[in-house]
């Protein structure tokens, strides 16, 4: 693949020449100026040299002496630049310092290549503020991660970094009042020296609307927070109202507050960016545009203030319809928080496939685009660098060449393997808001005709059958050599326990590829695969209920949308021909789920249920879910199954007097059972224990809709 600039610039001329960079070359720049950053960062990259030259080498920014003859080459845009790498000189003048930086960015790529090639970039970025918002529900990103994901911004010319873990206590309810202890402090200043090192604006934000008054001490209580931040050099600040119910959720009173926060601190103190805030309805699908909350932002918060929208429902890709609604209401345009490659709603699964499906003609509709990671922070580079590229310059964005240079960017010497990884750990699995990816794009195509070949005429396409069993060979083999590189040891450290499972696919595969090829002509070399495929499917489990068991999607899922599907299929179908060949019986069943799970309330229709052992669990959700009056979910089991213990969990504590939670033997009859407080505070339990239930019914009985969360729906049978 040929060398390409990331993220790909505007426009990019090369000269079929290159030069050799002499160690000799005189420069010329006003070290001092707007462009020290620039000079700093080009200091790194350069070896000393000898002042007595012909070679020259420029650097400045619009307005400086030095760079006053490119003026005109200099785009207008911010953060734009022209680098120019001529015979005998090199000249970097960009439109402010942040361009000039990222002009020498540039320049650091073009160094790496065997002989520096002869080129003019004239390039800037369409989106304004491009980057990360760390706001994610589950483990935060630690202090290392957080300053390699730094430089990483700096590289990829993101200019952006929201700090916002839903779980750190200093940024939420109810300690965002209390400063930060010492060592935390300490690390916050790190990050914001880092993240100035890499030209990142730092933003601080908080999470204060569960509990926040609205009165002069809490007002005070927030200018103090702001202030101690500020005291670590934080100068970026944003405040997030998402995610919460009650007196919070006020659209006049949260405008009021930002924009006292923006006269008297922000305007005062003169050197902090305008300030960000993520609204309670910062979706489509939770807006009631009648109830005037987007309209009272739109008309009430001061201009300079940005307003965050996730798009048309939480996780969206995002297009010009989706603008064309908001951008209006809020009178200004909305600063995209992109809750991809996010996966705390779906923990068990990586997101390492393409970015892709967001407009490519929306560049002047958008004040940000940040992207929600995972808490996998080396893992969510891949989706992060064509983030990077795509909200750099829409126009020339590829989604899947983007994903193959993220991939060789993040592990140059074991891309292949990598990319064999990546390609089948991309979807999330079902989930509660529906948004799925492409998986095993590459095989699906061999997959699907090995398939369907097989169980509708029972015979093997042999082309299809030796793709499928190179990419099996190909997936063991990646699997191993990823679990023991020292290439990214982080990075391999977040992916192991999904590079077990994932190599366990494979073999589970290639055993199933082999029970296909003897299910009617090798009956005990049929039965041997049989016998290791049905280990292979026991070790899967294993992985699954041993890793990651988190309480909200625990275990690990691996090519869970197209390739283990597909062999699951495959399995049954052989076993079924083997069955049929030798008048056999053995069990065709590859997994089995008896619980399903339905709803006529919108927010819980999808959730998956998740079985372990005896266990069923409802995957809970992270949002405020709004229960309709009369709306149900209903929790079906295959069969009348015994009853241990049942445990429900809606975040409020008097749930009895929502929700009516009944049990049925035969479907007919229901029979209320009472919930019964386990913590004293929003857990209960219903009293279960030996009862016969085919089906489980909760209702809201209040005659009115319910704010209430999802955080947990779970029952063990006997
Ligand atoms: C604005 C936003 O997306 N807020 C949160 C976010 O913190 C979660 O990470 C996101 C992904 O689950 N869901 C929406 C919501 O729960």
């Amino acid at each position: 693949q040929e060398f390409h600039l990331q993220p790909t610039p505007q426009v990019y001329e090369t000269l079929q020449d290159s030069i050799v960079l002499p160690d000799a070359y005189r420069f010329s720049a006003d070290v001092e100026g707007a462009a020290s950053d620039a000079v700093r960062l080009l200091g790194t990259l350069l070896p000393d040299h000898q002042e007595k030259a012909d070679f020259r080498i420029t650097v400045g920014v619009k307005g400086d002496k030095a760079v006053r003859k490119y003026t005109r080459l200099i785009p207008s845009k911010a953060e734009g630049y022209y680098l120019k790498v001529g015979k005998n000189e090199i000249v970097i003048a960009g439109a402010d310092a942040r361009g000039a930086y990222y002009g020498v960015q540039t320049l650091a790529q073009l160094l790496t290549l065997p002989k520096l090639p002869l080129v003019e970039v004239t390039d800037y970025p369409d989106i304004p503020y491009r980057g990360v918002v760390e706001g994610f529900y589950g483990t935060p990103w630690s202090h290392e991660a957080r300053l390699c994901q730094l430089e990483f911004y700096g590289r990829n010319k993101m200019n952006v970094y929201l700090y916002g873990p839903k779980d750190d206590p200093y940024h939420s309810t109810p300690n965002w009042r209390k400063p930060y202890p010492e060592r935390e402090a300490a690390q916050l200043k790190e990050l914001v020296d880092k993240a100035k090192e890499n030209n990142v604006i730092f933003y601080w934000a908080i999470h204060p609307g569960q509990d926040i008054k609205w009165n002069d001490e809490d007002r005070q209580n927030l200018l103090n927070k702001f202030e101690k931040m500020y005291q670590l050099g934080v100068r970026g600040f944003a405040v997030f109202f998402d995610d919460i119910s009650g007196e919070g959720t006020k659209a006049d009173k949260q405008a009021d507050l930002l924009n006292y926060l923006d006269d008297h601190f922000v305007k005062v103190k003169g050197d902090v960016e305008p300030l960000i805030m993520c609204p309670t309805e910062y979706n489509k699908a939770w807006s009631n545009v009648k109830g005037g909350y987007l309209t009272t932002l739109g008309e009430k918060l001061n201009k300079g203030i940005q307003i965050m929208w996730t798009g048309n429902s939480v996780i969206a890709t995002i297009d010009r319809e989706t603008m064309d609604f908001i951008n209006p209401l809020l009178k200004r345009k909305a600063y995209i928080w992109w809750n991809f490659p996010v996966s705390d709603y779906v923990r068990d699964h990586l997101l390492m496939g393409p970015v892709y499906g967001n407009a490519l003609d929306i560049k002047d509709e958008m004040e940000g685009f940040v992207s929600n990671p995972m808490e996998h922070a080396e893992a969510s580079k891949i989706a992060l660098y064509s983030v990077a590229d795509y909200a750099w310059n829409l126009s020339d964005y590829d989604s899947d060449l983007s994903w193959k240079r993220a991939i060789k960017d993040l592990m140059p010497q074991h891309a292949a393997y990598l990319e064999t990884f990546a390609a089948h750990n991309s979807d999330l699995g079902a989930n509660g808001h529906r948004f799925r990816r492409e998986e095993s794009v590459a095989l699906q195509p061999a997959l699907e005709a090995l398939l369907s070949t097989y169980e509708k005429q029972h015979i093997i396409d042999e082309d299809a059958w030796r793709q499928v069993n190179e990419e099996c060979c190909k997936i063991v083999t990646a699997s191993d050599i990823l679990s023991v590189s020292q290439e990214n040891q982080p990075f391999i450290a977040e992916i192991t326990p999904w590079l077990m499972q994932f190599k366990l696919v494979g073999q589970y595969g290639e055993a199933v590829l082999q029970m296909m090829r003897w299910a009617v002509t090798d009956k005990t070399g049929f039965e041997t695969a049989y016998e290791h495929a049905k280990s292979l499917q026991l070790l899967m489990y294993k992985v699954d209920t041993s890793y990651n068991q988190n309480p909200y999607q625990p275990g690990i899922k691996s090519g869970s949308k197209v390739l283990l599907p597909t062999f699951y299929a495959l399995f049954e179908a052989s076993v079924g021909l083997y069955n049929q060949a030798y008048q056999a019986a053995l069990d065709t069943r590859a997994v089995y789920m008896p619980y399903t799970w339905n709803s006529d309330v919108p927010q819980l229709a999808a959730l998956p249920v998740l079985r372990k052992g005896k266990m069923g669990n409802v995957s809970p959700s992270n949002e405020v879910i709004r229960w309709q009056a009369g709306g149900e979910a209903l929790l079906m089991m295959d069969q009348m199954r015994t009853l241990k213990s049942l445990t429900v969990d809606l975040g409020i504590a008097d749930a009895p007097k929502f929700i009516r939670l009944e049990i049925t033997a035969d479907g007919q009859r229901w029979e209320a059972i009472p919930l019964q407080p386990v913590n004293g505070k929003t857990r209960f339990k219903a009293e279960v224990e030996g009862r016969n239930v085919q089906k489980i019914r909760l209702t809201n009985i209040t005659g009115q809709e319910q704010k209430v969360y999802f955080k947990q729906f779970g029952f063990e049978e006997k």
